[in-house]
């Protein structure tokens, strides 16, 4: 699924493949299938969406693809390495530089000021802030008056953009974003949604979002829709009614499906 980036930059290769992936889950014994031979390429340099109904498997494939959970079957690259799927430590080192996360309840350390927060992964790994980009981050995610204050002195909308200065900041290949305007009202969440799409056209970051909402979704250059743990169409340059139309499709075709196997 190679394309050109819709927003007119070039776009240099695949920055994240994955070919065969399936995830079984069977704690309980009784197994699950969550993804089921997912083959796809995402080229550097786009915003992707991922959307589907509930129980598709959206989560399970932004787990396995960014390297916090271990697909049952298959392989995932990033820009050409394989996922190291060693013990937790590999995957750590591997995902650290590489990957960026952006959740929707923001994932910030309380007792953190927001230049803490925001520099964190760099300390984690031991490198250099380099204060020409945290400063270009920061003035971009518009938070350079806050850096001195805690995540609870700031907005969900405020608290989520120091969420994303600390994915820009270490310049990873991919940032996967799970539901990131979920917790935000709709001003909000446009203007998370503006600043990925920034991201993306001003510092060539690869983005890939779980989305439930339309609207979010058509901020991305390509829609890509899951259904029972396979994707089963896409959409580039969306629209928020196109998606939706999409979406409540898709939902009876789940209902139409369910209600025959219940006969
Ligand atoms: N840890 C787990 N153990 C067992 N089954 C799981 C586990 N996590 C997810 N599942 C199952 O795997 C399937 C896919 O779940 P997943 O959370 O990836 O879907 P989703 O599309 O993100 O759903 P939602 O939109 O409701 O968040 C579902 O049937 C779910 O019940």
């Amino acid at each position: 699924m190679n394309r050109v980036g819709a927003l007119g930059r070039p776009v240099v290769g695949d920055v994240l493949r994955l070919t065969s992936v399936s995830k079984v889950y069977d704690r309980t014994g009784v197994p699950v299938s969550a993804l089921n031979n997912v083959n796809l390429s995402i080229a550097a340099g786009t915003f992707t969406a991922i959307m589907g109904p509930s129980g598709s498997g959206k989560s399970t494939l932004l787990h396995c693809a960014s390297g916090l959970d271990r697909p049952t079957s298959g392989e995932v690259s990033i820009a050409g390495q394989p996922m190291a799927f060693g013990n937790e430590t590999d995957l750590t080192r591997f995902r650290r530089g590489r990957i960026g996360f952006v959740f929707q309840q923001f994932n910030l350390l309380p007792s953190l000021t927001v230049r803490q927060n925001i520099t964190l992964p760099l300390r984690l790994e031991g490198k250099r802030v380099d204060r020409q980009r945290m400063a270009a981050v920061v003035e971009r995610v518009d938070l350079t008056r806050r850096l001195d204050h805690h995540p609870a002195q700031l907005s969900g909308g405020e608290q989520q953009r120091v969420a994303i200065a600390r994915a820009l900041v270490t310049n990873p290949q991919i940032i996967f974003a799970d539901e990131p305007t979920g917790a935000l009202d709709t001003h909000r969440a446009g203007e998370v949604l503006d600043l990925f799409d920034q991201a993306v056209r001003e510092f060539g970051q690869t983005v890939i979002m779980v989305t439930h909402d339309p609207i979010a979704a058509s901020h991305a250059d390509l829609v890509l829709f899951l259904v029972d743990g396979r994707i089963v169409d896409e959409m580039a340059r969306p629209n928020p009614a196109a998606v939706a139309e999409e979406m409540a499709r898709l939902g009876e075709e789940v209902a139409r499906r369910h209600a025959r196997s219940e006969s």
